[in-house]
């Protein structure tokens, strides 16, 4: 089975339409003012509109109502990424403002990480697991960290996107050691904090495809 391919992160034309071309299956649009690749509600859904067959991802931190209705109005999303500190109930309630589910990010540096990820089966659609952000970090996201990925081997409480200083380079070998179907980069696509390579936008999604999970 192919592994399946978000390039998150997205906040400019030219980076979308090479993710577009390199057929990656979500785009994820950031929507915290703290990152490097926040972009506004309009920006997002501007953006947004020119996914194809693509699905889009709405990554918020922490939201609340409002925020969740302004995401539902102007960009619809096809899932909602939620990288705060959200309950399960929360995100059960943010399933009503996505079109397809809601993934819940959680940081993982120790197996009791991973084992506390279950309690979100029945209330999240998927897991997004992650790299914990370094002490002090003013945004829950998008360092380029790596962990120990062989942590998540065998996790089947609900389906799960590996996450976490993924790139061109080490993609195939995380997804072998996890058994991750899906995966996602942010850093590893970028030349810089906010600033994505097109050239390795194209050859993540070609390296993550060449990787097989069974
Ligand atoms: O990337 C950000 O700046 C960010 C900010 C706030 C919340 C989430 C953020 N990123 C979400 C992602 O899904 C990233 O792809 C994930 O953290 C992995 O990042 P990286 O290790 O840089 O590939």
């Amino acid at each position: 089975m192919s592994v399946l391919v978000k390039i998150c992160g997205m906040s400019d034309e030219a980076s979308v339409r090479a993710a577009v071309a390199a057929e990656a299956d979500y785009l994820g649009f950031i929507i915290f003012p703290k990152s490097p690749r926040g972009v506004t509600l309009a920006k997002a859904a501007e953006l947004a509109a020119l996914k194809g067959a693509a699905k889009s991802v709405a990554v918020l931190v922490d939201p609340d109502d409002v925020l969740l209705g302004e995401v539902l109005r102007v960009l619809r999303p096809d899932i909602i990424q939620l990288h705060g500190h959200e309950s399960p109930q929360r995100c059960l309630d943010a399933r009503s403002y996505a079109g397809e589910g809601v993934w819940k990010a959680v940081p993982v540096s120790m197996p009791a990480d991973v084992e506390k990820a279950a309690r979100y089966a029945g209330y999240a659609d998927a897991i997004l697991f992650d790299a914990k952000p370094p002490a002090g970090a003013d945004r829950p996201g998008g360092w380029g960290e790596g962990y120990d990925y062989s942590l998540l081997k065998g996790f089947d409480a609900l389906p799960f996107i590996l996450a976490g200083g993924l790139s061109p380079e080490t993609v195939a070998a995380a997804v072998s050691v996890s058994g991750a179907r899906a995966v996602d980069a942010v850093s590893g696509v970028e030349s810089a904090p906010g600033l994505k390579d097109l050239a390795r936008i194209a050859a993540f999604v070609r390296a993550a495809r060449q990787t097989v999970t069974r």
